[in-house]
């Protein structure tokens, strides 16, 4: 089978050498990351795919404006996921991250290839068909189970509509990738992740080494990201490598959904769509030092779904497969599944 004999060896795909090369902080260089206005999207939906395949084609960043998820849905699960992360610990370890389900909670345990040493940060990610005994209850956090599953609907829906016009785009039906990211299939694997990159203001300077998260790129199709206004630290790096070591910050707007394409659709189309470089760098002496709290959906092709370009550039492969592959040299020293998609 395809992949058999890839999946063995960490660092094979050419991904994982472009993320274990890119460690060096780099330099500072401004450029336009496009916002795309999801308004009227039935009736704009071809202005809107000639928008969306230019920046994906380009520096595989973009911005969506208008993209329909309510404010106060927003708002409140900024709330609710700090209600969970400040639960006491021995609290928290009740829902541990599962090996390969990309479910539960994690605490620095992700280490990145392009640095050796672990994010900075907790987590805890939500994949549907794997929740069960993970959820807080709500006595632990009122409501949180049903605002998350509110707001993974809502990215599902956003997330769908912009792979809808990227199946226009490369002439497959228009439903091509709504099909095979199936929420209510067992193989369901689209993950909801809340992430609290931990304060630095009593930090030593020692710490500022660091990284919040180190430049990695995504799995998966398409990643839509939620950043709190204020609070920023995304930066990307155009191409696929880090070599120019130009960096450049991805601005926290208000209203913003900011997405970027994963590694799964860059194979997907054959190289058209290009998956691009990120972190989250420390914030500079006279930025905000305080806690920051992130929301990335990451849509990820079901483990059943096949992997294959209209080019046919590559051999055909499962999501199964292919994140297998991906996700060994994502792991702790243990060689654990800490996380499958970004
Ligand atoms: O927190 C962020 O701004 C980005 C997170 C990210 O890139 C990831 O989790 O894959
Ligand atoms: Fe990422």
């Amino acid at each position: 089978m395809t992949g058999q004999n890839t999946e063995k060896a960490a660092y094979k795909l050419d991904e994982l050498n472009r993320e274990a090369t890119i460690g060096g902080m780099g330099v500072s260089v401004a450029r336009a990351v496009p916002q795309i206005d999801m308004a009227d999207f039935e009736e704009r939906k071809t202005e809107i795919a000639d928008q969306l395949w230019q920046a994906a084609t380009g520096i595989g960043f973009f911005q969506l404006i208008n993209h329909g998820i309510p404010d106060d849905l927003l708002s409140s699960v900024y709330d609710k996921a700090w209600d969970f992360f400040n639960l006491p610990m021995a609290e928290k370890e009740h829902f541990p991250l599962k090996p390969g389900t990309n479910a539960g909670w994690e605490f620095r345990a992700q280490v990145r290839p392009s640095t050796g040493t672990p994010d900075n940060k907790e987590s805890y990610q939500i994949t549907l068909p794997n929740m069960t005994g993970l959820w807080p209850d709500d006595e632990q956090v009122p409501g949180f189970q049903h605002t998350m599953r509110l707001f993974e609907q809502a990215n599902w829906k956003l997330g769908m509509r912009v792979l809808s016009c990227f199946a226009l785009k490369l002439g497959f039906d228009e439903d091509f990738f709504t099909k095979l990211h199936n929420p209510v299939s067992p193989t369901y694997q689209s993950t909801l992740r809340l992430i609290h990159y931990m304060s630095m203001e009593n930090a030593k300077p020692e710490d500022f080494r660091f990284w919040r998260a180190g430049a990695h790129s995504d799995f998966d199709c398409l990643t839509l990201l939620h950043q709190r206004p204020g609070q920023g630290g995304l930066q990307l790096c155009p191409g696929k490598d880090a070599t120019s070591g130009e960096w450049t910050d991805v601005a926290p707007d208000p209203g913003v959904v900011t997405c970027n394409i994963g590694d799964m659709l860059m194979r997907w189309s054959d190289d058209k769509l290009l998956s691009t470089l990120h972190r989250v760098r420390m914030p500079y002496p006279d930025e905000y030092l305080g806690p920051r709290l992130s929301v990335p959906f990451f849509c990820q092709a079901n483990r059943d779904a096949v992997i294959q370009g209209p080019e046919k550039k590559y051999a055909p492969i499962t999501a199964e497969n292919y994140l297998k592959e991906r996700m060994q040299a994502n792991y702790a020293e243990k060689k654990e599944l800490i996380a499958g998609n970004g």
